[in-house]
C-alpha cells in the first residue's frame, strides 16, 4: 500500500482555538496540517499568514506543516514561512515569474517545494521541472474556500500527473485538494493520488478520529 497521508485543512478549522483544534486532529491521527496561504489577491478570500505558522510551532506541533500558498507574488513568503517552520510549501507557477529559481529557494531555505494546479491549468509548467519538485498538488476545486463540490475532471488529471510521476522515476508526492470526503478519497486514491487534504469533512465533524479513520478503511481497499 503506498503510503497515504492524510492533511487536514485548517482552513475549516475553528480559528479562534486553532492549536487545540490541530492538536486535536493530529491526535485523532491526521499525518500533516494542510495551512491554506490567501492574500485576497491571487484568490478573492483572506487567511493566515508566517505568524500563525510560527505560533503553530511554538504551541508545540511537530507535525509536517504543508503551506500552500495561494499568494502573487510567491518568493517573499517563501523566505517568511520556510523561518517559521513550514515543511512543504508548494505555489501556483502563475504566481512566480520564475518557477525553477522559485523552487531553488524553498529547498535553499531547507524545505520541501511543490507546484499546484488549478482545476483548469495543464500540467506543461511542472515537466521541466520534476527533479525540484517534492510534490504536485492539484486543485480538485477551484480555490479560495472550503466546502466546495469535488471537480470530477480532476481524476483524470489525477491519472496524467500520475503517469508523469511514475515516469520520471522521481520521488514525488501526488496531493488533492477540494472536496475530498470518506466517500470519495477510495476513487481519488485509485486515479493515483498519495496525499489527501480534506478540510471541512473532517472539521465540520464532531469526531475527527472517526472520519480519518474511515477515510484509512476506504484507503486500505484500493
Ligand atoms: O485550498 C483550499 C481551498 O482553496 C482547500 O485546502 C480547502 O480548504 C479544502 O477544503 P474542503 O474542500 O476539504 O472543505
Amino acid at each position: 500500500m503506498p503510503d497515504y497521508k492524510i492533511a487536514p485543512s485548517i482552513l475549516s478549522a475553528d480559528f479562534a482555538r486553532l492549536g487545540e483544534e490541530v492538536d486535536n486532529v493530529l491526535a485523532a491521527g491526521a499525518d500533516w496540517v494542510h495551512f491554506d496561504v490567501m492574500d485576497n489577491h491571487y484568490v478573492p478570500n483572506l487567511t493566515i499568514g508566517p505568524m500563525v505558522c510560527k505560533a503553530l510551532r511554538n504551541h508545540g506541533v511537530e507535525a509536517p506543516i504543508d503551506v500552500h500558498l495561494m499568494v502573487d507574488p510567491v518568493d517573499d513568503m517563501i523566505r517568511m514561512f520556510a523561518d517559521a517552520g513550514a515543511s512543504y510549501i508548494t505555489f501556483h507557477p502563475e504566481a512566480s515569474r520564475h518557477v525553477d529559481r522559485s523552487l531553488q529557494l524553498i529547498h535553499s531555505l531547507g524545505c520541501k517545494a511543490g507546484l499546484v494546479f488549478n482545476p483548469a491549468s495543464s500540467l506543461d509548467a511542472a515537466k521541466y521541472v520534476l527533479d525540484k519538485l517534492d510534490m504536485i498538488l492539484l486543485m480538485s476545486v477551484n480555490p479560495g474556500f472550503g466546502g466546495q463540490k469535488f471537480i470530477p475532471a480532476t481524476l483524470d488529471k489525477l491519472k496524467e500527473a500520475r503517469k508523469l510521476i511514475d515516469d520520471s522515476g522521481l520521488d514525488i508526492r501526488l496531493e488533492i485538494d477540494g472536496g475530498v470526503t470518506r466517500d470519495n478519497i477510495r476513487e481519488i486514491a485509485q486515479a493515483g493520488a498519495d496525499s489527501f487534504v480534506a478540510g471541512s469533512a473532517i472539521f465540520n465533524q464532531d469526531d475527527y478520529a472517526e472520519v480519518i479513520n474511515a477515510m484509512r478503511a476506504e484507503l486500505a481497499q484500493v
